[in-house]
C-alpha cells in the first residue's frame, strides 16, 4: 500500500489543539449550494490542509465539480462559509493565488505547446517589462509537466495526456498556492496516471503547494496524504487514507467507503422509519 507523509506534518500537528484547522488553505462551514432546484452541497462542514495533496473522491454526479466551482470562486447560490487561503471564496484578491484546471483541457489546438503557454503569460504577465519573467514562467512550467520534447508540438497533435498536462501547465505558471484539479487523470493510462500523481506530490513537497484533486477512482485515494470522501452532496469521511482504513478495519479505501456508504444508508433508512412514527 502506498503512503505518502505530508511534509511537515508533525511539525504542524505539535504545537496546536486542532491540526487541519491551524494549517487549514481551506474551511467549509455548513457550505450548502443549490443548482436548479435541487441541494447539489448539503451543508458541507470540512478543512483542506496546506501544502498536502488531498483528494476528492466519490461517484459521478456526487458533488465534486460544484464543491470546487465553489472553491474557486465560480459557483452561483452558494450559502454558509467558505475561506480558502484566508479569504472568502470568490474575494478578487485570489484569482492569481489559485490554479483551476477543469475536466475538459483548456488549450487551443491550433497553436503549440509553448505558443499556448505564452499566450496564458501574456494574459498573467502583461507588457514587454515582463518579457523575461515570461519566458522563465514559461520554460518552468514546460520543464514541470515533462513536455519539453513536445514544446513545439501542436496541442491538436498530442495525446489526451499530453494535453491534460498542457492545462495543468498553463495552472502552474502564476505559481499559485492553491491547485484545484478536476478529475485530471481520467481516460488516461496507468503509467501517465502514476507519472501524473507523482508531478502532484513534488508539486505539493517542493513548492508547499496545496492541491486539492478529484477523482471517482478509488485506488487514486491510495495516492493521497488526506481524503473527502464525498457521496450525494454529503462529505462521508474525511481523513487519511491509513486512518480509513483502520477505523473501518478493511483493507482498501474502496472498501472503508462502500462500509461508510452502507452505515449512512441503514441511518437514513431508520430516520425514515422514525419520521414515519412520528407523524400523526
Ligand atoms: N448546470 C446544472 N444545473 C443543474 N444541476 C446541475 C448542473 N450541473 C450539475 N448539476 C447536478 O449537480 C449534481 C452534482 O454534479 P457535479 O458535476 O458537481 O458532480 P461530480 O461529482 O463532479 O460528477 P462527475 O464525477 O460525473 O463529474 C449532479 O446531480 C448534476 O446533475
Amino acid at each position: 500500500m502506498m503512503n505518502y507523509a505530508a511534509a511537515g506534518d508533525s511539525a504542524d500537528t505539535a504545537d496546536s489543539g486542532d491540526p487541519a484547522q491551524s494549517t487549514a488553505a481551506i474551511i467549509a462551514q455548513s457550505l450548502t449550494t443549490v443548482r436548479g432546484d435541487r441541494q447539489v452541497l448539503k451543508a458541507l462542514d470540512f478543512t483542506v490542509p496546506t501544502g498536502q495533496v488531498t483528494g476528492l473522491l466519490g461517484p459521478s454526479g456526487c458533488g465534486k465539480t460544484t464543491l470546487m466551482r465553489a472553491i474557486v470562486g465560480t459557483q452561483a447560490k452558494v450559502t454558509g462559509t467558505l475561506q480558502v487561503l484566508g479569504r472568502p471564496a470568490g474575494d478578487p484578491a485570489l484569482r492569481s493565488r489559485i490554479g483551476y484546471v477543469t475536466q475538459a483541457p483548456s488549450v487551443y489546438d491550433d497553436l503549440t505547446v509553448r505558443q499556448n503557454l505564452d499566450y496564458f503569460a501574456a494574459v498573467l504577465l502583461p507588457g514587454r517589462a515582463h518579457r523575461h519573467d515570461r519566458r522563465t514562467a514559461v520554460d518552468r512550467a514546460i520543464e514541470d509537466v515533462d513536455l519539453a520534447d513536445h514544446a513545439d508540438a501542436l496541442a491538436g497533435r498530442l495525446s489526451g495526456g499530453q494535453r491534460s498536462r498542457v492545462s495543468l501547465a498553463v495552472a502552474l505558471l502564476g505559481t499559485p498556492e492553491l491547485l484545484v484539479l478536476d478529475e485530471p487523470t481520467v481516460g488516461l493510462d496507468p503509467v501517465l496516471r502514476r507519472d501524473l500523481w507523482n508531478l502532484f506530490h513534488r508539486i505539493a513537497a517542493d513548492r508547499g503547494t496545496t492541491l486539492l484533486i478529484s477523482s471517482h477512482v478509488m485506488d487514486e485515494a491510495e495516492r493521497c496524504h488526506r481524503l473527502l470522501l464525498m457521496r450525494e452532496g454529503e462529505i462521508l469521511a474525511e481523513d487519511t487514507p491509513d486512518d480509513l482504513r483502520r477505523r473501518n478495519d478493511t483493507a482498501t479505501v474502496e472498501e472503508a467507503f462502500l462500509h461508510l456508504v452502507d452505515a449512512a444508508n441503514e441511518r437514513a433508512a431508520r430516520a425514515a422509519v422514525e419520521e414515519q412514527e412520528h407523524r400523526p
